[in-house]
């Protein structure tokens, strides 16, 4: 049978430091039952790849979270690309894909690079700063709601909206009660804000809401397409540039392999996200019975899948705990894998490139200050403090 493991994989303990969690289910088999929760969990590369690319039968509209849409109703209306399956996913996805691409990222490159260089010559100047507040939160807050077309007023909303958001998916424990009851104010001005007609012409917001209207999707469904970048655009930057940060600062190794080439950021932020997965984890929802590795899993069940450990598998990876910004490290499941890859991924990569571009060439040294503080969230892993201290190249 499925070996049982009695670990809490969303217990203060267990998000503080996962790791020994992580290789205990990797060791312990292709799948694991976790008794706690009574689901069944998955923490080797080949398994969360193989149940991230069967998506017919291990599907996303009865929920990523540990709730069954088909036993629970959602606590908001589910989303139309996350919480969707073929064939509504698949146009959801098409009308997406109209305005996020290629094309678009080429045309923030400039502005965003621009962006992040007179932020960082303002850090650097200041030497000691927190490099959450400071860098890593300012960053996106400063370029993502523009470029969406939000209110100048209420931007603060984004954080525990999100917050809320990926802590939903996990079970309602405190850090869930938590986020809810910070993340409800929150979301009457998210709402608003994804009404169509509300973001600014011509921003990506109106680009979503007409692309959604021209193929007759409702007011209502607009709004939730646009909801959906709001949700997944903000909290998921900020702990990928905030865990790069940390990892360059405990690694001045690998700093200075990044001073020694700037181009060299899109790769160490590609490492950053493999090795600090600032997605740890989410769910599918088993549509039949069906097995893995061998193992029976019946309809209804709830596999959790450990992108975090998949991407630290020594199965896979040479080193993996090692931050090495020279390795190859596509093929890392921290941006998900098949239909339902991040769809904001290259705006991602865009974002981090252009923060550790700049650190690169305006700044000469990293150093920790004192303890990093880990921010606690059912799904998300990131920093709440990172004292750093920055000298100016
Ligand atoms: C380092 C930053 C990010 C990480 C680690 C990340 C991670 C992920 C992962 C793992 C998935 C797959 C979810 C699943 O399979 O159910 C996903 C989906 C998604 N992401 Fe990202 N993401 C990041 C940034 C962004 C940004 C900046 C945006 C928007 C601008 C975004 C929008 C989305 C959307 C809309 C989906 C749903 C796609 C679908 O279900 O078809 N993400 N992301
Ligand atoms: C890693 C994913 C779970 C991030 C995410 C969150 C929310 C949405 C949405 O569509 O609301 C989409 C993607």
């Amino acid at each position: 049978g499925v070996p049982g493991l009695d670990l809490d994989p969303f217990s203060d303990y267990f998000l503080t430091d996962p790791y020994l969690g992580h290789a205990a289910m990797r060791d312990a088999g292709p799948v694991v039952w976790l008794e706690r929760y009574g689901i069944y969990a998955v923490a080797r590369y080949k398994e969360v790849s193989e149940v991230l690319a069967n998506h017919a039968i291990f599907v996303s509209s009865r929920g990523v979270g540990i709730s069954d849409f088909a036993k629970n109703k959602p606590w908001r209306p589910p989303s139309l690309l996350l919480e969707a399956d073929p064939p509504e996913h698949t146009e959801a996805r098409a009308v997406v894909t109209r305005i996020m691409n290629p094309k678009l990222i080429r045309s923030l490159k400039e502005s965003f690079q621009a962006h992040a260089d007179t932020v960082v010559v303002e850090v650097a100047a200041r030497g000691h700063i927190d490099g959450v507040k400071d860098l890593a939160e300012r960053y996106p807050l400063e370029v993502f709601p523009d470029w969406v077309g939000l209110d100048k007023d209420g931007r603060e909303n984004l954080l525990p909206y999100g917050s809320m958001v990926f802590n939903t998916f996990g079970p309602i424990n405190r850090l869930y009660e938590e986020a809810l009851e910070k993340g409800s104010k929150a979301a009457v001005w998210i709402m608003e804000q994804c009404a169509p007609g509300r973001p600014a012409p011509g921003g990506f917001g109106a680009q979503v809401h007409a692309e959604a209207a021209a193929v007759g999707y409702t007011e209502d469904e607009q709004a939730r397409l646009l909801r959906s970048f709001l949700s997944a655009g903000v909290d998921t930057t900020v702990h990928g540039i905030g865990s790069a940060l940390h990892a360059l600062a405990a690694n001045p190794g690998q700093f200075e392999l990044l001073k020694a080439d700037p181009t060299r950021a899109r790769a160490t932020f590609e490492e950053t996200v493999r090795h600090a997965a600032p997605v740890q984890t989410f769910f599918r929802t088993a549509n039949e019975d069906t097995q893995i590795g061998g193992i029976s899993i019946p309809e209804g069940s709830k596999v959790l899948m450990f992108l975090a450990a998949a991407n630290r598998d020594p199965r896979e990876w040479e080193n993996p705990d090692d931050f090495e910004i020279m390795r190859r490290a596509n093929g890392h499941v921290g941006f998900g894998f098949g239909i339902h890859a991040c769809l904001g991924q290259m705006l991602a990569r865009l974002e981090g490139e252009c923060v550790l571009n700049s650190l690169a060439r305006l700044v000469d040294k990293i150093e920790m200050t004192g303890e990093a503080e880990i921010q606690l969230n059912n799904t998300l892993r990131g920093l709440e403090r990172l004292p750093l201290r920055l000298t100016p190249a």
